[in-house]
Protein backbone atom coordinates (compact mmCIF):
# COMPACT_ATOMS: atom_id res chain seq x y z
CA UNK A 1 0.00 0.00 0.00
CA UNK A 2 1.10 3.69 -1.20
CA UNK A 3 0.45 6.69 0.86
CA UNK A 4 1.07 10.19 -0.19
CA UNK A 5 1.16 12.71 2.55
CA UNK A 6 0.41 16.36 1.83
CA UNK A 7 2.81 19.50 3.28
CA UNK A 8 1.86 22.78 3.59
CA UNK A 9 3.52 25.44 4.96
CA UNK A 10 2.40 25.18 9.35
CA UNK A 11 1.95 21.59 8.36
CA UNK A 12 3.22 19.98 12.03
CA UNK A 13 1.72 15.97 11.65
CA UNK A 14 3.07 14.99 8.31
CA UNK A 15 6.47 12.66 10.10
CA UNK A 16 3.73 11.34 12.88
CA UNK A 17 1.94 10.46 9.85
CA UNK A 18 4.18 8.58 7.95
CA UNK A 19 5.40 6.98 10.94
CA UNK A 20 2.21 5.08 11.49
CA UNK A 21 1.32 4.43 8.09
CA UNK A 22 5.20 2.97 7.93
CA UNK A 23 4.47 1.12 11.37
CA UNK A 24 1.31 -0.77 9.74
CA UNK A 25 3.55 -1.70 7.02
CA UNK A 26 2.72 1.04 4.00
CA UNK A 27 5.06 3.00 1.82
CA UNK A 28 4.89 6.28 2.07
CA UNK A 29 6.20 9.92 0.09
CA UNK A 30 5.58 13.36 1.22
CA UNK A 31 4.31 16.05 -1.13
CA UNK A 32 5.24 20.00 -1.06
CA UNK A 33 1.99 21.56 -1.83
CA UNK A 34 3.39 23.25 -4.29
CA UNK A 35 3.40 20.14 -6.58
CA UNK A 36 1.04 19.43 -9.36
CA UNK A 37 0.96 15.89 -9.62
CA UNK A 38 0.23 12.72 -6.68
CA UNK A 39 2.27 9.62 -8.08
CA UNK A 40 -0.78 7.67 -10.11
CA UNK A 41 -0.37 4.77 -7.54
CA UNK A 42 -0.61 6.16 -4.46
CA UNK A 43 -3.85 4.33 -2.58
CA UNK A 44 -4.35 7.24 -0.10
CA UNK A 45 -3.98 10.46 0.14
CA UNK A 46 -3.55 11.95 3.61
CA UNK A 47 -3.56 15.72 4.20
CA UNK A 48 -1.81 15.74 7.73
CA UNK A 49 -2.74 17.91 10.78
CA UNK A 50 -1.22 21.07 12.05
CA UNK A 51 -1.71 24.99 11.16
CA UNK A 52 -1.41 25.20 7.68
CA UNK A 53 -0.90 29.12 7.07
CA UNK A 54 -0.95 29.85 10.69
CA UNK A 55 -4.55 29.30 9.95
CA UNK A 56 -4.52 32.50 9.32
CA UNK A 57 -8.35 33.64 7.84
CA UNK A 58 -9.90 30.34 8.73
CA UNK A 59 -8.37 27.32 9.41
CA UNK A 60 -7.69 25.70 6.16
CA UNK A 61 -9.00 28.36 4.01
CA UNK A 62 -5.64 29.50 2.23
CA UNK A 63 -4.17 25.81 1.86
CA UNK A 64 -7.48 25.01 -0.38
CA UNK A 65 -5.68 26.91 -3.01
CA UNK A 66 -2.18 25.43 -3.03
CA UNK A 67 -1.75 24.12 -6.29
CA UNK A 68 -1.22 20.50 -4.95
CA UNK A 69 -5.44 20.35 -3.94
CA UNK A 70 -6.64 20.10 -7.92
CA UNK A 71 -4.28 17.01 -7.72
CA UNK A 72 -6.23 15.57 -4.51
CA UNK A 73 -9.73 16.54 -5.89
CA UNK A 74 -8.79 14.68 -9.46
CA UNK A 75 -8.10 11.79 -7.38
CA UNK A 76 -10.89 11.71 -5.14
CA UNK A 77 -12.54 12.25 -8.23
CA UNK A 78 -11.19 9.40 -9.60
CA UNK A 79 -12.73 7.14 -6.78
CA UNK A 80 -8.84 7.88 -4.92
CA UNK A 81 -9.27 7.56 -1.42
CA UNK A 82 -8.26 10.86 0.98
CA UNK A 83 -8.29 11.06 4.46
CA UNK A 84 -8.12 14.38 6.44
CA UNK A 85 -7.18 14.56 9.79
CA UNK A 86 -7.70 17.67 11.81
CA UNK A 87 -6.37 20.15 9.70
CA UNK A 88 -6.46 17.93 6.66
CA UNK A 89 -10.38 17.76 7.87
CA UNK A 90 -10.69 21.47 7.72
CA UNK A 91 -8.55 21.84 4.43
CA UNK A 92 -11.18 19.18 3.11
CA UNK A 93 -14.32 20.78 3.63
CA UNK A 94 -12.71 24.73 2.55
CA UNK A 95 -12.68 22.21 -0.89
CA UNK A 96 -15.95 21.03 -0.61
CA UNK A 97 -14.31 17.22 -0.62
CA UNK A 98 -16.37 16.91 2.56
CA UNK A 99 -19.46 18.52 3.65
CA UNK A 100 -20.02 20.95 6.46
CA UNK A 101 -18.06 23.33 7.68
CA UNK A 102 -15.46 23.48 11.37
CA UNK A 103 -15.97 25.98 13.21
CA UNK A 104 -14.29 27.78 16.31
CA UNK A 105 -14.79 25.60 19.82
CA UNK A 106 -17.71 26.48 21.41
CA UNK A 107 -16.02 27.76 24.60
CA UNK A 108 -12.72 29.63 22.67
CA UNK A 109 -10.13 27.71 24.12
CA UNK A 110 -7.33 25.29 22.77
CA UNK A 111 -8.30 21.64 23.47
CA UNK A 112 -5.42 19.13 23.44
CA UNK A 113 -6.04 15.81 25.76
CA UNK A 114 -7.26 11.92 24.81
CA UNK A 115 -10.88 11.89 24.36
CA UNK A 116 -12.87 8.73 23.66
CA UNK A 117 -14.84 8.24 20.22
CA UNK A 118 -17.86 5.97 19.44
CA UNK A 119 -17.80 4.12 15.90
CA UNK A 120 -20.92 5.36 14.27
CA UNK A 121 -20.38 4.02 10.69
CA UNK A 122 -17.95 1.69 9.89
CA UNK A 123 -19.31 0.09 6.61
CA UNK A 124 -16.58 2.49 4.72
CA UNK A 125 -12.76 1.72 3.75
CA UNK A 126 -11.36 3.60 7.07
CA UNK A 127 -13.49 1.86 10.05
CA UNK A 128 -14.16 -1.44 8.49
CA UNK A 129 -11.97 -2.68 11.33
CA UNK A 130 -13.98 -1.61 14.07
CA UNK A 131 -17.68 -2.12 15.04
CA UNK A 132 -20.40 0.01 15.51
CA UNK A 133 -20.71 0.95 18.99
CA UNK A 134 -16.52 0.61 19.79
CA UNK A 135 -15.25 3.37 21.49
CA UNK A 136 -11.73 4.25 20.96
CA UNK A 137 -9.36 6.41 22.97
CA UNK A 138 -7.76 9.05 21.07
CA UNK A 139 -5.63 12.41 21.12
CA UNK A 140 -7.37 15.56 20.33
CA UNK A 141 -5.91 18.90 19.45
CA UNK A 142 -7.60 21.75 17.82
CA UNK A 143 -9.28 25.54 18.26
CA UNK A 144 -11.36 24.72 15.00
CA UNK A 145 -13.14 21.59 15.71
CA UNK A 146 -16.64 22.75 16.23
CA UNK A 147 -18.33 20.56 13.09
CA UNK A 148 -21.32 22.63 11.67
CA UNK A 149 -23.73 21.27 9.13
CA UNK A 150 -27.60 22.29 8.42
CA UNK A 151 -30.25 20.33 9.84
CA UNK A 152 -31.10 19.13 6.11
CA UNK A 153 -27.27 18.41 5.59
CA UNK A 154 -27.08 16.23 8.84
CA UNK A 155 -30.46 14.01 7.73
CA UNK A 156 -28.64 13.44 4.59
CA UNK A 157 -25.43 12.41 6.10
CA UNK A 158 -27.09 10.22 8.61
CA UNK A 159 -29.68 8.38 6.03
CA UNK A 160 -26.53 7.98 3.54
CA UNK A 161 -23.88 6.47 6.93
CA UNK A 162 -21.81 9.53 6.19
CA UNK A 163 -21.18 10.57 9.94
CA UNK A 164 -18.42 7.95 10.85
CA UNK A 165 -17.54 8.99 14.62
CA UNK A 166 -18.97 10.73 17.85
CA UNK A 167 -16.91 12.38 20.97
CA UNK A 168 -17.96 10.15 23.92
CA UNK A 169 -17.02 8.99 27.41
CA UNK A 170 -15.28 5.82 28.31
CA UNK A 171 -18.82 4.26 28.37
CA UNK A 172 -19.95 5.34 25.15
CA UNK A 173 -21.95 8.26 26.14
CA UNK A 174 -22.21 11.16 24.33
CA UNK A 175 -19.63 14.11 25.76
CA UNK A 176 -18.90 16.88 23.29
CA UNK A 177 -15.85 18.84 24.10
CA UNK A 178 -16.15 21.67 21.46
CA UNK A 179 -19.60 22.17 19.99
CA UNK A 180 -20.06 20.26 17.57
CA UNK A 181 -23.12 19.62 16.04
CA UNK A 182 -24.54 15.64 17.46
CA UNK A 183 -21.13 15.57 18.83
CA UNK A 184 -19.47 14.54 15.53
CA UNK A 185 -15.82 13.57 15.18
CA UNK A 186 -15.59 12.82 11.51
CA UNK A 187 -17.83 11.90 8.35
CA UNK A 188 -17.07 10.75 4.79
CA UNK A 189 -18.36 12.25 1.60
CA UNK A 190 -21.16 10.59 -0.46
CA UNK A 191 -19.25 8.11 -2.16
CA UNK A 192 -17.43 6.92 0.74
CA UNK A 193 -14.09 7.47 -1.08
CA UNK A 194 -12.80 10.71 1.00
CA UNK A 195 -13.19 10.99 4.98
CA UNK A 196 -12.34 13.54 7.71
CA UNK A 197 -11.94 13.51 11.00
CA UNK A 198 -10.83 16.04 13.99
CA UNK A 199 -9.02 13.73 16.19
CA UNK A 200 -5.55 11.98 15.66
CA UNK A 201 -5.13 8.23 15.49
CA UNK A 202 -1.69 8.95 13.71
CA UNK A 203 -0.34 9.89 17.70
CA UNK A 204 -2.29 6.55 19.16
CA UNK A 205 0.58 3.94 17.55
CA UNK A 206 1.42 2.31 21.13
CA UNK A 207 0.15 2.27 24.59
CA UNK A 208 2.97 3.54 26.05
CA UNK A 209 2.04 6.82 24.93
CA UNK A 210 -0.97 6.56 25.97
CA UNK A 211 -3.36 4.54 23.47
CA UNK A 212 -2.65 2.03 20.36
CA UNK A 213 -6.28 2.67 19.31
CA UNK A 214 -5.52 4.19 16.17
CA UNK A 215 -4.12 1.41 14.92
CA UNK A 216 -7.15 -0.47 14.27
CA UNK A 217 -8.91 3.02 12.89
CA UNK A 218 -5.80 2.83 9.67
CA UNK A 219 -5.85 -0.35 9.33
CA UNK A 220 -8.79 -0.07 7.88
CA UNK A 221 -7.15 1.32 4.48
CA UNK A 222 -5.38 -2.05 4.53
CA UNK A 223 -8.19 -4.16 4.16
CA UNK A 224 -10.02 -2.87 1.45
N1 LIG B 1 -3.71 19.59 15.28
C1 LIG B 1 -4.17 20.25 14.26
O1 LIG B 1 -4.21 19.79 13.13
C2 LIG B 1 -4.65 21.65 14.55
C3 LIG B 1 -5.88 21.93 13.75
C4 LIG B 1 -6.30 23.36 13.61
N2 LIG B 1 -5.31 24.15 13.03
C5 LIG B 1 -6.96 23.87 14.85
O2 LIG B 1 -6.29 24.22 15.80
O3 LIG B 1 -8.16 23.87 14.88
Amino acid sequence: MKVSIIQFPGTNCEYDTQYAFEKLGAATELVWHKETKIADDTDLVVVAGGFSYGDYLRSGAIARFSPVMQAVEAHANRGGKVLGICNGFQVLTESRLLPGALKRNEHLHFISRHHHLKVVGNENAFLNKLDKGDVVNIPIAHHDGNYYIDPDGLKALYDNDQVLLHYCDAEGSISNPNGSVDAIAGVCNAAKNVFGLMPHPERAMEAILGSADGKAMLEGFFAS
